[in-house]
């Protein structure tokens, strides 16, 4: 390729190793066809020297990692001078300096892909304004008036500060919050206790009720957030007016943004803003900074948002892994001594001194952590697990693995074979209730109603089947390789089709599971929906179709043909990423025959937290979860936060 612009370098020795290893990329399967495409693409149109095509083509596979930007100091092959030196010639194609829409953009010590860079620049500037709003938000709220509110709905415990409560007093006094929390630690029923704060202090003020609205980022944390707010609001002593004005309809955020099929635009955006006062988003950790930045868009300047979420959790599989950067300081507290004693006229238990801190962000005022589970005992295995695991313990997390719990199950196979049985009944050696193997699903499948069933018996077996489905699913770390998501899928096909379970003599079957792996908004269907193909009758006939949950209150189950369902896969086992939002009466962990980088400490704990009762670790090698445990997910590219002064 002619190249007018390097002669330096081309002299060098590097130049012919960059080379070389720039062809690497291109010849390999490291770099992904977008990456490559972008490389041919600008070395053509800007007639590139390797070395900056070897920049780009990293720095487009760099957002494939889930990383925001890729830092020069990766790029050891030169010093950051250098590199400057370099994209210095090429002003049409980077931003140093002047902005010109350039593609890349050079700032903080690494290279950005311009849409990105714009991304975090509107998130850094939005968190920014939230902080600052925030602070005048409380200046507005008599702390003794929401004290009064908080009193029947967190009865106060004079010993230990009740997180739930503060964080609901944070979130009240904040236009931007967040609630995070391992799982059951009570973020729904804080947030529906919340809202019903918010709307006793409109009443007061004698304003209209908040118009607000629940979202999550699958189909599946939607419906599953509906029933949990639906539970949390029964229990909630407050007046039938009041909790009329708290919703329980969830829309999944691509909905509620009303994404257009084949595009990245969105019919709500800065034009056309949500027509809202308050938006909850669940399963925060979910959120990448595209979603992020188009919901922040979207979002009408006087509007709160929330976000709940549990920092653990793997984040999202595309660029920037938000809500962990957000509540990276959230178990040490950072509130400044201000924050405290405003907090502390609202609880009876004081905030502890090590959780204050004058050095605190300004972000980190609007976060509030809730540190004690209500769904798992202290003493449970799946508790003490999860816990050893998120401390990177991971002797500890291999010693309770191998002790007697009654919520854990702990399976060495030395071949996929081996679980054969385990794949019917879910039990290892000992005798579990919560342990339904796919025979218990199944067993639903088979109990189809008669031929002359009304659509509503039909509806409800349907929705029992799938309920039924959820009490058991294989969790695997990868999807290739033999304990891998496809041969695992295939061996249990294999199984349920030897014992007549299922008749696996097409590709469609009576009591196939299927996952969706790509949205599809004709059909209403989101990546990530879980639906079961049944046998049912229509019409006097039997007909194959497959039942989705509904996320429609209205409506128990959608019904789909399976010739209109393009882009899914068998989902008796599914990555523990497309698990995330969900949870599973027995939850099992799959772990690969060899290490690979995705095995990290947040994969496993996430794995863990899908577990609602039982929780069942299989693994061809021991050595593998420590080295997992040990493993941290490493992410480039935070967005800026806060930090201002506090006033
Ligand atoms: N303060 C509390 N005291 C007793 N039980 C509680 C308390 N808070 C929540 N619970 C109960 O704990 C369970 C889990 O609560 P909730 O669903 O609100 O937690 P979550 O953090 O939203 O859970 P998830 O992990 O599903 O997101 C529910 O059954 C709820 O009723």
């Amino acid at each position: 390729m002619p190249c007018c612009k390097d002669s330096g370098w081309r002299r060098s020795g590097l130049m012919s190793d960059l080379t070389l290893q720039l062809e690497l990329h291109m010849q390999g399967k490291d770099w992904r066809a977008l990456d490559k495409a972008l490389v041919t693409f600008f070395r053509e149109q800007q007639q590139l020297p390797p070395a900056l095509a070897l920049l780009i083509g990293q720095c487009s596979f760099a957002l494939s990692q889930g990383h925001l930007c890729l830092p020069l100091e990766q790029m050891p092959q030169h010093s950051e001078a250098e590199w400057l030196a370099l994209m210095a010639l090429y002003p049409e194609l980077i931003r140093l300096n002047e902005d010109r829409n350039q593609p890349f953009v050079y700032a903080n010590h690494a290279l950005y892909m311009r849409r990105y860079f714009s991304y975090q620049q509107q998130i850094a500037c939005y968190l920014q304004q939230s902080s600052e709003r925030s602070q005048l938000l409380r200046q507005t709220i008599q702390p003794a008036l929401l004290d009064q509110l908080l009193e029947p709905l967190f009865p106060a415990t004079a010993t230990e500060p009740d997180w739930q409560r503060l964080s609901c007093a944070i979130a009240a006094s904040s236009s931007f919050s967040v609630i995070t929390g391992g799982p059951g630690t009570g973020k729904t029923t804080t947030v529906v206790k919340l809202l019903a704060v918010l709307q006793q202090l409109q009443q007061q003020r004698g304003a209209a009720p908040l118009s607000i609205q629940l979202a999550a980022p699958t189909g599946k944390a939607a419906v599953r957030l509906r029933s949990s707010i639906r539970s949390a609001l029964d229990k909630l002593p407050v007046s039938a007016e009041i909790k009329a004005q708290v919703p329980t309809e969830v829309s999944t955020l691509h909905r509620l943004l009303g994404a257009r099929a084949q595009s990245r635009q969105f019919k709500q955006n800065v034009f056309e803003p949500l027509a809202l006062d308050l938006l909850v988003v669940d399963e925060a950790s979910m959120l990448d900074v595209e979603l992020m930045a188009v919901l922040l868009s979207a979002l009408p300047e006087h509007a709160r948002l929330i976000l709940l979420g549990d920092k653990d959790q793997l984040a999202s599989v595309e660029a920037g892994a938000l809500m962990a950067q957000l509540c990276q300081w959230a178990e040490q507290g950072h509130y400044w001594p201000q924050s405290a004693a405003w907090l502390n006229q609202l609880s009876p238990a004081a905030i502890p001194e090590h959780l204050i801190s004058q050095q605190g962000k300004a972000l980190e005022q609007q976060i509030g952590m809730l540190r004690v589970s209500h769904r798992f005992a202290p003493d449970s295995g799946i508790a003490k697990l999860a816990i050893a695991v998120n401390h990177g313990q991971s002797a500890e997390a291999i010693a309770i693995c191998r002790a007697a719990y009654a919520d854990l199950q702990y399976l060495e196979v030395a071949e996929p074979g081996q679980l054969k049985e385990f794949f019917l009944s879910g039990q290892s050696k000992t005798q579990q209730a919560d342990a339904a193997g796919f025979r218990f699903y199944l067993t639903t499948v088979a109990q189809s109603p008669a031929l002359d069933a009304t659509e509503q018996q039909i509806d409800r077996w349907a929705q029992q089947v799938l309920a039924d489905f959820s009490a058991f699913q294989l969790l695997c770390a990868v999807r290739q390789g033999p304990l891998g998501v496809e041969q695992v899928n295939l061996l249990v096909e294999k199984v349920l089709h030897h014992k007549g379970l299922i008749q696996h003599s097409s590709h469609w079957y009576a009591g196939r599971p299927v996952m969706v792996t790509q949205n599809d908004y004709a059909l209403g269907l989101m990546n990530g929906d879980v639906g079961i193909c049944l046998l049912r009758p229509y019409q006097g006939k039997w007909m194959l179709a497959v039942a989705f949950a509904s996320e429609d209150s209205n409506k128990a189950v959608r019904w789909v043909l399976p010739g209109r369902l393009q882009q899914v896969e068998t989902a008796y086992a599914i990555t523990v990423h497309k698990s995330q939002g969900s949870e599973f009466r027995h939850a099992v962990l799959v772990l690969p025959d060899r290490f690979s980088p995705v095995l990290t400490r947040e994969l496993i704990y996430t794995g863990i937290t899908r577990a609602a009762k039982l929780f069942s670790l299989v693994t061809a090698k021991p050595d593998l979860l420590a080295s997992a445990i040990e493993q941290k997910v490493q992410r480039q590219g935070a967005v800026r936060l806060v930090d201002a002064e506090p006033t």
